[in-house]
Order: structure tokens, then sequence, then C-alpha cells
């Protein structure tokens, strides 16, 4: 069974995969992220000032996605690069990523990319405030990527929101379950225990 994690910049889809890989870790779920398939940075796509737009579906590679994704589904095990921002490709390391009868997959296209979207047995949206996204985006990339506060807003106004508004946001009422990632995510996470639950013991009988 494949779920799919779906949602903005910020929004928590790295939070609740743990979160749920860690409440089903009795089933040793696979997780990983979309993010592992961004494309070099000579192959991405420059906007008008000459500054890369990650937030575009044409920034990853998409088809080895689907690849992987219908491997792991058939019980093949797939060789990922883990992706971390800005390291050199070689510095990327190759891990292996076995299958198992939960794959949980995060990612900001996963809807938009319709070949993934039919993969997924299920599909949740994270839903937060947008002024909640860009605090949490603020200070990750102030503390951990060294931009600084203009290269911020400037990526969020021209390639966060915009891409958000027309790559993710017409997909959510895909979305088997929406999960308001605010003060409630503890009642929102029962709910979708509640929900996810008895279609993974329908896996082990
Ligand atoms: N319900 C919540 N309440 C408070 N903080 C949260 C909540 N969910 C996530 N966060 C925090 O928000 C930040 C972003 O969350 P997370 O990394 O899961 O988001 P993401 O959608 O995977 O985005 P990114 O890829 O930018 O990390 C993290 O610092 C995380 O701890
Ligand atoms: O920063 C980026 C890639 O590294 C992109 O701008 C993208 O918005 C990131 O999305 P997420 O915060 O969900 O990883």
């Amino acid at each position: 069974m494949i779920i799919g994690i779906c949602g903005g910049s910020g929004s928590g889809k790295t939070t609740l995969l743990k979160r749920l890989a860690s409440f089903y870790g009795e089933l040793h779920p696979t997780v990983f992220s979309m993010d592992n398939y961004y494309l070099p940075i000579d192959q991405q796509i420059l906007d008008e000032n000459g500054h890369v737009n990650f937030d575009l579906p044409t920034a990853l590679d998409k088809e080895r996605l689907v690849a992987d994704l219908k491997d792991l589904k058939e019980g093949k095990s797939i060789e990922v690069k883990e992706y971390h921002f800005n390291a050199p490709p070689n510095k990327n390391v190759l891990i292996t990523l076995d299958p198992s009868p939960i794959i949980i997959v995060e990612g900001l296209f996963l809807f938009q990319y319709s070949e993934v979207y039919q993969l997924l047995d299920f599909s949740i949206f994270m839903d937060v405030d947008p002024d909640v996204q860009l605090d949490r985006r603020l200070y990750r990339d102030l503390e951990t990527r060294g931009y600084s506060r203009e290269e911020i807003m400037y990526q969020w106004k021209h390639h966060v929101i915009p891409c958000y508004e027309k790559y993710l946001k017409p997909y959510m009422h895909l979305a088997d379950f929406v999960f308001e990632n605010d003060q409630q995510a503890d009642l929102e996470f029962e709910r979708l225990i509640h929900m996810l639950t008895p279609k993974l013991l329908c896996l082990k009988e």
C-alpha cells in the first residue's frame, strides 16, 4: 500500500511521515521523500532574473520516481540518492530502500504528477495557513541553508506561492484526507489513524 503526503513547503509533510512511520513501526514502513529526485542544478530552469526555480514540476526526475514507486509496489528494492540541499551531487549518499507492505512518500507534486497519483492507495494533503508555512520556511532557510531574508522572500513570492497556487492547490480536492496541521494537529492525527488503521490491518491478514 502506498500512502502519499502532499502539501506546500513547510506544511509538515516530513513531520507527519515520521509520525506515521513511528506509529506503524511494527509494519516496518518504507519511507522516502520526493526531494531525492531533484535533477542536478545544471538541468534546472532559471526564472527571468536568473534564479533557479525549485518549485516547478520539471525540477524533478518524475519518470524515475514513477519507476521506483512501481518497483517498490511490485516488491523490488530500489536505490536512491539521498537529497541534501546544496550538497555536491557526489556527496549525496546512495541508499537502498527495501519494499514493505506500507510505503510512505512525501512531496510537493505527488498529486500533480498524475502517474504518481494513480499509484497512491491513500492520499493526504497538508493544509496550513500560508503565514505559518512562511515562518517555518524562514526559520529553516535562515538556520540551515544560509539564505538571506531577502533571498527567502524572493523565492517565496516568485516561486513558492505561485507554484503552490498552480501545481498544488488545484489538486487538494483529490486527497482522501486533508490534514489541518495547526494547533489541532494531535486531534487530526487521531482522526487520520482512525481512518487508516482498518485499511492497514487488512494488509496484515
Ligand atoms: N503541527 C505542527 N506544529 C508546530 N510545528 C510543526 C507542526 N508540523 C510541522 N511543524 C514544524 O514545521 C517545520 C516544517 O515541517 P516539515 O519539515 O515536516 O515540513 P515539510 O512540508 O516537509 O517541509 P520542508 O520540506 O520544508 O521541511 C518543522 O520545523 C516542523 O517541526
Ligand atoms: O526549497 C526547495 C527545494 O529544496 C523548494 O523551494 C521547495 O519549495 C521545497 O519544498 P519543501 O519545503 O516541501 O521541501
